[in-house]
């Protein structure tokens, strides 16, 4: 599965311009993180490409096809998990799940729903009432109904809000399981959950992509603009972006990202933090 994105802007009726001409190639299998602050514009691209809203410019190609002839064969190969996913509460888990599964047409649907209780850890819950459940178990109840099926074409928005860092664990290694052969897109401003399990990057903000590639090419763009000095040595830049500070007992020591770092700053090793906030940083100078 290919799915491109062609000069796609996205204008709300309000006014707001959530998306300016993006061109992204998204193809299967892969892992794809989209990366950005609130605000940037992810919930906006995934719910263009589930066409649960119609852009107002551009248009999307699935394997070459434009989209609203695809809409429907894309439903029924769709996992979806959108950020404010609502839940039945006076359902059980099972029951929930074995209603998405009737709304999905899933044919083996009692099997499909165990294996996707399975797979989130919550066999334990299956007939807790929903109202009963933690925010950390509820978001597990949303990740589960997408993967309902087993979907071509996974998207998850959020997905490891609400959980601990045990859970995000398990599901970073769970998207990249299913990533093997499919296409899972997940977005996040977290950098850790897309920390050595993304094959691809997108970095987006302001309703722009910023940087397309991997987190490696990704760390790579900031390399030389990374530094460590003492805060009482450093001249304040406007274009001077903490990304650290920590007070060892002799002074402050800093951590920053700069197109140009101060005089007698210690370069460092980017890491894929460091980077991301770089290239915000950036744009946001600019
Ligand atoms: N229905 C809407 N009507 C008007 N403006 C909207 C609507 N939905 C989103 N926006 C605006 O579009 C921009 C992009 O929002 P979007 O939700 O896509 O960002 P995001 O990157 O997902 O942010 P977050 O991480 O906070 O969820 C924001 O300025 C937002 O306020």
């Amino acid at each position: 599965m290919q799915m491109e994105l062609q000069n796609l802007s996205m204008t709300y009726p309000s006014g707001k311009q959530a998306l300016h001409q993006i061109n992204l190639a998204l193809k299967a299998p892969s892992l794809i993180g989209l990366l950005g602050p609130n605000g940037a514009g992810k919930s906006t691209l995934m719910k263009l490409l589930v066409a649960a809203l119609v852009p107002t410019q551009g248009r999307i190609l699935i394997d070459g096809r434009p989209l609203e002839q695809e809409e429907r064969q894309l439903k029924a190969r769709l996992g979806y998990l959108p950020q404010d996913f609502g839940l039945f509460d006076e359902l059980t888990v099972a029951q929930f799940l074995d209603y998405m599964a009737a709304l999905k047409g899933l044919r083996n649907a009692g099997a499909a729903v165990q294996k996707a209780i399975q797979s989130v850890n919550l066999a334990e819950k299956a007939n807790a009432r929903i109202r009963t459940l933690s925010g950390g178990q509820r978001q597990r109840v949303g990740i589960a109904q997408a993967l309902l099926g087993d979907p071509a074409f996974l998207l998850f928005d959020e997905p490891t809000v609400g959980l601990d860092p045990e859970e995000r664990i398990h599901f970073r290694n769970l998207f990249s399981q299913k990533a093997q052969d499919r296409l899972v897109l997940l977005s996040t401003h977290i950098i850790e959950d897309v920390q050595s399990v993304c094959g691809q990057l997108v970095v987006m903000n302001h309703g722009s992509i910023l940087f397309t590639g991997t987190p490696e090419q990704l760390i790579q763009s900031a390399a030389g603009h990374v530094g460590v000095f003492w805060e009482r040595e450093a001249v304040r830049d406007p274009g001077l972006h903490i990304t650290a500070r920590v007070n060892t007992g002799q002074g402050i020591r800093c951590r920053a990202v700069a197109d140009t770092l101060p005089a007698g700053a210690q370069p460092a090793e980017p890491t894929l933090e460091d980077a991301y906030l770089y290239f915000i940083s950036r744009e946001a100078a600019q």
